[in-house]
């Protein structure tokens, strides 16, 4: 069984254009945890354009699932997570100027600055998850860094799925049956949505759990949030 764990920043994203406190984060989070949601995922980047590092103090309490804090791992971000004390923290290599995370980590050049971040987060019981992308060499590196799980970037499987390409996931599948055979948990996300997260799901063994935002939140907006969640519950199971 897979776990859906909803990104909320887009939600942070409408939220922050009026400068007001519509739509009300927590309350979007404890709807999207009714509707059957297994998790909350946020993304707090430094400039604070979407969700903030506010909002992930503010949630923690409030959360009946999992919550799972992704970002760059700066001493900011690190104390925001040694704080808060979420079930998962996911660490991404988010470059300064990009729009949205654009690649995983290479697990080989940052190996001792990931163990010893991985080691600290792990101490104080959070479990770890790393953004990698689907080739062997960097998946065989996040497992000598002590985490706990892998986060496969999932952007070239949308873009090659949308193409048509029948192997789009086939990187994919392979790295999951080696992260496997390490011991390592298997998430997954990056422009998953409706129309390609069942053939996702189909053809990659072993994945324990998918944060989706971007396409969730914008086909909710013609679906309602109870119904394309639901659509999602149905076909990860
Ligand atoms: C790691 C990842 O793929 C997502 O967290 C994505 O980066 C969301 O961040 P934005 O909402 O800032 O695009
Ligand atoms: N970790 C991926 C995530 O949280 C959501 O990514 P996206 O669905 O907004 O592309």
């Amino acid at each position: 069984m897979t776990k859906l764990s909803v990104n909320i920043n887009k939600i942070a994203t409408l939220r922050n254009a009026r400068g007001g406190d519509v739509p009300n984060v927590l309350e979007a989070a404890r709807s999207i945890e009714s509707f059957g949601a297994e998790g909350i995922t946020v993304h707090p980047r430094p400039d604070e354009r979407h969700i903030r590092y506010a909002d992930a103090r503010e949630l923690k309490p409030i959360l009946k699932t999992e919550f799972n804090i992704e970002g760059k791992p700066i001493q900011q971000f690190i104390d925001l997570v040694l704080e808060v004390k979420p079930a998962q923290v996911t660490l991404v290599p988010d470059a300064e100027d990009a729009i949205t995370s654009n690649a995983g980590w290479d697990t080989i050049k940052h190996k001792e600055y990931l163990k010893e971040v991985i080691s600290e987060f792990n101490s104080n019981g959070i479990r770890t998850s790393i953004f990698v992308d689907p080739v062997n060499e960097m998946i065989k590196g996040a497992s000598e860094t002590g985490t706990n799980r892998i986060e496969l970037y999932t952007e070239s499987f949308a873009v090659d799925y949308a193409k048509g390409d029948k192997n789009a996931a086939k990187a994919y599948a392979e790295c999951a049956v080696l992260a496997n055979k390490l011991g390592l948990g298997i998430n997954a996300g990056h422009d998953l949505s409706l129309q390609n997260i069942k053939f996702f799901k189909d053809s990659v063994q072993h994945l324990d759990e998918v944060s989706i935002g971007h396409a969730l939140i914008s086909e909710a907006l013609y679906m309602g949030l109870e119904k394309t969640i639901q659509q999602y519950l149905k076909l990860l199971k």
